[in-house]
């Protein structure tokens, strides 16, 4: 379970569901790490900000969408030794945002049911996030 001393990166990310109890998921781009997984949206915590801040910020920044902390209900977490460093990623449920979703960075995006989310290639750090999410929809 990770080196010790080894770097600790905090994440955060968001599980968002419409109306349907679909799931928004996004294609990591080729290049990064992780490439060609579907992730969840979201992305590191700066030093300093709140995690809920840094959600509202990651948001608008990839999907172009607005949300208030207030609509962001804590779901679960994943703590996973990568090669090169400890993931912590808080992931939270939200139902509620404004505006209409576009890939901002160019990401593919899609929102899936649950069995497909099952079947879809994602971050190892993800996969035992899957079922907690099913125990909420
Ligand atoms: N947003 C998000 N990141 C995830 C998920 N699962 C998972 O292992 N991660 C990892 C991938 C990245 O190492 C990190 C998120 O960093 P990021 O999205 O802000 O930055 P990045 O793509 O540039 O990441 P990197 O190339 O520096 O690894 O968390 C997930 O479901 N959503």
């Amino acid at each position: 379970m990770g080196a010790p001393g080894q770097r600790r990166v905090w994440v955060v990310a968001a599980a968002l569901i419409d109306a349907d109890s679909r799931v928004l998921v996004a294609q990591r781009p080729a290049g990064k790490s992780l490439a060609g997984l579907w992730e969840f949206p979201g992305g590191k915590i700066e030093p300093g900000e709140a995690p809920e801040a840094a959600l509202v910020r990651e948001l608008q920044e990839e999907l172009g969408i607005d949300t208030s902390i207030a609509c962001f209900a804590p779901l679960t977490f994943a703590s996973h030794a990568y090669p090169d460093f400890h993931l912590v990623m808080l992931l939270y449920a939200c139902r509620k945002w404004s505006g209409q979703i576009r890939s901002a960075e160019g990401q593919a995006v899609r929102w899936v049911r649950l069995p497909e989310l099952y079947r879809l290639p994602m971050p190892p750090a993800d996969v035992p996030l899957v079922g907690m999410l099913q125990a909420l929809l």
